[in-house]
């Protein structure tokens, strides 16, 4: 593997093809999750950096550099841009982890289905997308899909590279524009991807990037009159907050939001599957995944078997720097967020909740200066508790009991949010019935967290609008047309004359 140096160079922004300082020279450091460094420098994005990408966005879609090109051509630079993923795999991977902080294990994974996100999108712009449909004769009606026009991208930092490419692969094979804005926290990996984009030579204009704090470069983006969508990612409040600002200029929207997602364990499941599949689902990502399983519910007869051994397995995890040869959780992601996470366990305990593993900041080892959280296991737990209510995002996960199916589904639904859930049972039917019975847009039998470009990945409830990936990931970022044509052109004779 190519060593990446501790250090990246001061990033710069991408805006209407050229590398760009925010206007008024600002930086912001990008620290290292693992051990608090400053890893670089990142232009402190303004508003009118933002209209500069918006502006430019516009101009490139009114002309058509883009969205006027052939399906063909478009998927060619996509194609080309997934080969240069590929090509920089491994510094990639090792970026997103000195980015993110998440273990080079994951953040591999990560740059392969980023190549793969824009390779799907490639193929599928080529394919046929119209409709012809049977209307009263002299007419004949159809539908083509066109671009939506500028679309503003705005994502979170968890995952810096895959969340980007999972709007930025759909909205320019559609043929849109973009104004993209990572994560303040996380713009290293993100500024690769525009220099890929750079390199592959898309026209100007066609992908700009601008960073910043969400309340300024974000705002400017879901406000602007130029800006035609928001595909956002990130948390339920900031989701909502920009819902009601993208409402003013009546935008499309699209939102991939929180969760607090139920991993429902039966009696007759294999068991150590179950209990694999249960760690796998909250400390992956260090618990900071959106679909995460972080309420687990037990039935009654397997619970204190379940909770035994899931604790048993919990404290063997490894934690460590994710660059560090055999970690399995890294940090999490920024001070901030480490302080958020502790305080929801201190939450946890004044509610009366019993922490059956972990619970603290993991301080030794020369792990100090990183934000480590130890694996945590809340048991003793009740619904109306905010440790089950709220996401924390972080690794730190709830165990229920339940005595049946009825209640397995009732307290599985029991939340504001509908991302995700899974079932573990050997029984076909039950899993089927369960599964249909939660009110959530992505669920598993006997597995938990796989997610495919071929198939939708959103949300119920308040954790989103619309869906990524998959033809619904495409459909979001096009308009539909209706074309009538009469065949019969002669006057039509309703007024007399
Ligand atoms: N449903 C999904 O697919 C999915 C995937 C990944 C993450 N998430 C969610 O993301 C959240 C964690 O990420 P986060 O902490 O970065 O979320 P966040 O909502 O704080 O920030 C997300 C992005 O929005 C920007 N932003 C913040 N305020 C804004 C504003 N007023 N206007 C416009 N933009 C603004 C931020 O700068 C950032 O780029 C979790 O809730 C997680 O569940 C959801
Ligand atoms: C969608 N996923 C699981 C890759 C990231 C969610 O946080």
């Amino acid at each position: 593997m190519v060593e990446v140096k501790k250090r990246v160079v001061n990033l710069k922004m991408f805006i209407d093809g050229e590398w760009k300082d925010a206007e008024n020279q600002e930086t912001r450091p990008v620290i290292n999750p693992a051990n608090g460094e400053v890893i670089s420098y990142a232009p402190e994005g303004t508003a009118a950096d933002a209209r500069s990408a918006i502006y430019a966005a516009r101009r490139a879609f009114e002309e058509g550099v883009w969205s006027g090109i052939s399906a063909q051509e478009r998927a060619s630079y996509l194609l080309k841009i997934a080969d240069k993923i590929d090509a920089y795999a491994d510094e990639l991977t090792q970026l997103e982890t000195m980015d993110n902080g998440k273990p080079l294990r994951e953040a591999g994974f990560d740059v392969g289905d980023a190549a793969a996100c824009f390779r799907y999108y490639a193929g599928m712009i080529t394919k046929p997308d119209g409709q012809t449909y049977h209307v009263a004769d002299p007419m004949q009606a159809m539908v083509v899909r066109e671009p939506v026009g500028v679309c503003g991208l705005i994502v979170p930092w968890n995952y810096p590279l895959l969340m980007s490419v999972w709007k930025i692969a759909p909205a320019l094979a559609a043929g849109n524009t973009i104004v993209f804005k990572p994560s303040e926290v996380t713009p290293v990996t993100p500024k690769k991807l525009f220099e890929i984009f750079e390199e592959v030579g898309l026209p100007k204009g066609v992908a700009n990037m601008v960073m910043g704090a969400g309340a300024v470069v974000g705002n400017e983006i879901a406000s602007h009159p130029e800006v035609d969508m928001i595909s956002f990612t990130g948390g339920t409040k900031t989701g909502k907050h920009i819902m009601k600002t993208a409402a003013d200029t009546m935008k499309k929207v699209s939102l991939e939001l929180g969760g607090k997602s139920p991993n429902i364990i039966f009696a007759d499941a294999d068991f150590e599957t179950a209990v694999d599949y249960a760690l796998f689902g909250i400390y992956a990502g260090s618990g900071q995944v959106c679909s995460a399983g972080s309420r687990i519910l037990v039935e009654e007869s397997i619970y204190d078997q379940f909770v035994d051994r899931f604790v048993e397995r919990a404290k063997q995890i490894q934690v460590g720097p994710g660059s560090a040869p055999g970690t399995e959780m890294g940090p999490l992601v920024s001070q901030e967020h480490l302080e958020k996470v502790l305080s929801y366990i201190e939450i946890g305990k004044q509610e009366g909740a019993q922490i059956a593993c972990g619970g603290k900041r993991i301080v030794g080892d020369g792990l100090e200066k990183g934000y480590f959280v130890e694996p945590t296991v809340f048991v003793n737990v009740n619904q109306e508790m905010r440790i089950v209510q709220e996401e924390i995002f972080g690794p730190v996960v709830v165990i229920q009991k339940f005595k049946d199916e009825k209640e397995a589904i009732k307290l599985a639904n029991g939340t504001i949010y509908g991302l995700a859930g899974g079932v573990f049972t050997n029984n076909g039917a039950k899993g089927l019935r369960v599964i249909k019975k939660l009110r959530a847009g992505i669920t598993w039998v006997n597995s938990y967290h796989p997610t495919y470009n071929e198939a939708p990945w959103g949300g119920y409830k308040q954790s989103g609008i619309g869906r990524s990936l998959g033809t619904f990931g495409l459909e979001e970022f096009q308009e539909i047309k209706q074309i009538n044509i009469n065949l019969q052109v002669e006057p039509i004779g309703w007024f007399s004359n």
